[in-house]
């Protein structure tokens, strides 16, 4: 056993989104959200969950950040609800809205917490939906006006921006899939939601360098699962390549760093991206300060020619999480490793890790030994990256409390605080304990 220490100011932290943690949708003002659509759609969520109180964030703010403060959090990544700001997307700016956001930020000021802002974590506008939305190439501006505004108020006490949170879930859970808002299933509109993403985040990174924030870093995160060829084989190997360059962040960054989609997707899905987009490919290439990146599990790729990307996803066998994701850290390396090696981005978060587990409260406890088990794994490789090369200089675990984890409703526990949802009463979890001791010592025996 020996002790591994983490880079000085290593920014240890945790995560949450605002649909997810805040309730009050609708309240001051806001306006109505795709997800709040979403959710009060029948049959979309599990057990006909919805946001509307959630972990009730939006007025227990001040509770939460004390929590954050006793377990010693240097950081705090949460995302701005663009409805609360703009209640119909563009046009009138709600105050009241921007209130709650400026106090939150002056809380986690006071607390000694680094904020660290998304942008964009999945609740759009609805009526900017009824234009369209994420379809329609007028929500560059859309976004950028927003962003910008958000530069403007934030912009003397935050430094740390990150645009949009998983595009490629956004594209593809919500326009393919469906299962995701809006709720699409058509994989040319997936694709147009990727490309204009991609425009958006852009020409908000070039609305930031505009605004002119001192010691300001603004990049973008990025989902990632780490895909591995079921065997040697030629075949599988490009089966998996395909799939890491299409889920995984080169689909984002290679337009970013190279200007152009990475070379697998123009070769098995270039019938599917927009008509003429490497006319947008000089703006969308724009230089970003840190890649945020996302990861919860990995998995085995074999080759299946009656699959649209030519592979379908395999087990390994391994242990799972509640999620269904098989616990594979090793992947969490190789995704840190791989993105240094292949785009070599100045500087790199964890934006997201964590796992879900079937937490219970004893005696007032919760002893979520399998979570504490899951991080420590992942901080094992987190370090080994750190110690290959990765400039990996914070990490926020997912989540901070347990929150409304999407189509599974409040079934699936991500905190590292419970959430006890008839009372709202916080418990922080054993691993919230642990990951205490971890950044107070700034390091992990092993
Ligand atoms: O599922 C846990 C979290 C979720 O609560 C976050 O809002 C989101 O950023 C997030 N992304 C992933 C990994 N990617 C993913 C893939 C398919 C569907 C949903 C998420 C996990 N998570």
């Amino acid at each position: 056993m020996s002790t591994k220490y983490f880079p000085k100011d290593f920014l240890w932290g945790a995560a949450t989104a605002s649909y997810q943690i805040e309730g009050s949708p609708l309240a001051d003002g806001a306006g109505s959200s795709i997800w709040h659509r979403f959710s009060h759609t029948p049959g979309n969520i599990l057990n006909g969950d919805t946001g509307d109180v959630a972990a009730d964030h939006y007025r227990r703010y001040k509770e939460d950040i004390a929590l954050m403060k006793e377990m010693g959090l240097k950081g705090y990544r949460f995302s701005i609800a663009w409805p609360r700001i703009y209640p119909y997307g563009k046009g009138k700016i709600n105050v009241k809205g921007m209130d709650f956001y400026d106090r939150l930020v002056d809380e986690l000021l006071e607390a000694g917490i680094t904020p660290f802002i998304t942008l964009y974590h999945w609740d759009l506008p609805a009526t900017l939906q009824d234009l369209g939305g994420w379809a329609n190439r007028d929500i560059a501006c859309w976004f950028a006006d927003y962003a910008d505004y958000m530069f403007q108020r934030l912009g003397d006490r935050v430094e740390n921006w990150s645009t949009l949170n998983e595009p490629w879930v956004v594209a593809f859970v919500g326009h393919l899939f469906g299962e995701h808002a809006p709720g699409m299933k058509d994989i040319y509109s997936a694709f147009l939601v990727t490309h204009n993403q991609l425009r958006a985040h852009s020409k908000a990174v070039r609305a930031f360098r505009e605004a002119n924030i001192a010691n300001g870093k603004i990049g973008i995160t990025l989902s990632n699962t780490s895909h591995d060829p079921a065997t040697d084989s030629m075949e599988d190997k490009i089966a998996a390549k395909v799939a890491h360059e299409w889920n995984n962040y080169p689909l984002f960054l290679h337009p970013i760093y190279y200007g152009d989609y990475p070379d697998t997707v123009k070769e098995f899905l270039k019938e599917y991206l927009p008509k003429n987009y490497y006319k947008d490919m000089e703006e969308i290439k724009e230089e970003i300060d840190f890649v945020g990146i996302n990861y919860y599990s990995g998995d085995l790729v074999k080759f299946d020619p009656d699959s649209p990307l030519g592979g379908k996803s395999v087990k390994r066998g391994l242990p799972k999480t509640e999620m269904g994701w098989e616990i594979y850290p090793e992947g969490f390396y190789k995704i840190l490793k791989g993105l240094q090696d292949e785009y070599n981005p100045k500087e790199v978060y964890v934006t997201e890790n964590g796992a879900a587990f079937d937490d219970k409260v004893e005696n007032g406890e919760v002893h979520d030994h399998k979570r504490i088990d899951y991080l420590k794994k992942h901080f094992e490789m987190a370090h080994k990256a750190i110690e290959d090369g990765v400039k990996l200089k914070g990490y926020f675990v997912w989540s901070l409390l347990d929150n409304f984890e999407w189509a599974f409703g409040y079934s699936k526990r991500f905190g590292i605080v419970y959430v006890d949802y008839n009372t709202q009463k916080r418990i922080i979890k054993d691993s919230g304990k642990w990951y205490s001791q971890i950044i107070k010592n700034n390091s992990l025996d092993f």
